[in-house]
């Protein structure tokens, strides 16, 4: 359980529908399609209909500030069985990057892994009170490309097991290369905050509003007009 579970869902019926994908800059291939995620007839391009408003939105600031760069899209829905897939995955890497094999592991070092892996991603719950973000159409993974259509370097990529992805990571450090990429995370941070998003507090790419996560980031910072959650789990 994350704090965000004890936020209620009122689930509003909006349709989950395809991004207009013209619109943005988008990875492809898809990088959890490329991995053989069991996607069956789903695609990774939905999101509810008005969290799509909010990053068209979104990108009109942006371009605003830098006309011509595109909000980039990493990924969107995700079925609760290409979470499973991708947590299992992501826990098989991590036992590599270690120079391990699962066999040998011991407790410790299997709880250790497992820790990590569960740092960044949401547990694949079938619980329709505690949904993975993205099953709810209502969570986004985003970054920025400029006008030369060059992805803006965060400092870290998407989905790194590390402290290098929390968004203000680069904050404090005394050197050039790194008050860019904080800048640039603040660039992305501010024109989905301004759309309505909520920022994950550990990854500087997650973004979502109206699931649950958004609704209990938008009660810590304003707890005198407390809201809950609309969005539950699409199948
Ligand atoms: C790991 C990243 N792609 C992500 O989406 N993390 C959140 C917390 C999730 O799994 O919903
Ligand atoms: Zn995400």
């Amino acid at each position: 359980m994350r704090p965000y579970h004890q936020i209620p869902i009122f689930e509003c019926g909006e349709p989950i529908i395809a991004i207009p994908l013209e619109l943005f800059a988008v990875e492809s291939p898809h990088p959890y399609e490329k991995l053989g995620a069991p996607y069956s007839d789903r695609s990774p391009y939905y999101l509810r209909q008005s969290v799509i408003e909010n990053l068209i939105q979104a990108q009109n600031y942006l371009n605003l500030l830098h006309p011509n760069w595109r909000i980039q899209i990493f990924d969107a829905y995700r079925p609760i069985a290409v979470q499973q897939f991708m947590v299992d995955y992501s826990f098989a890497q991590a036992v590599q990057d270690r120079g391990l094999t699962e066999v040998e592991l011991s407790p410790n070092q299997r709880q250790e892994i497992w820790e990590a892996v569960y740092e960044i991603w949401a547990v694949p719950s079938w619980d329709e009170k505690t949904p993975p973000p993205h099953s709810t159409g209502a969570a986004v993974d985003v970054t920025l490309v400029d006008d030369a259509a060059q992805i803006i370097n965060m400092g870290s990529p998407i989905d790194e097991m590390s402290e290098r992805s929390h968004p203000d990571y680069y904050a404090n450090f005394d050197h050039q290369q790194a008050q860019k990429y904080h800048t640039h995370r603040q660039l992305l941070g501010d024109v989905m905050l301004k759309a309505g998003f909520q920022r994950n507090p550990r990854e500087w790419w997650h973004f979502s509003v109206g699931d649950q996560m958004w609704a209990w980031l938008n009660n810590q910072s304003n707890p005198a007009n407390p809201v809950i959650a609309r969005y539950g789990r699409v199948l």
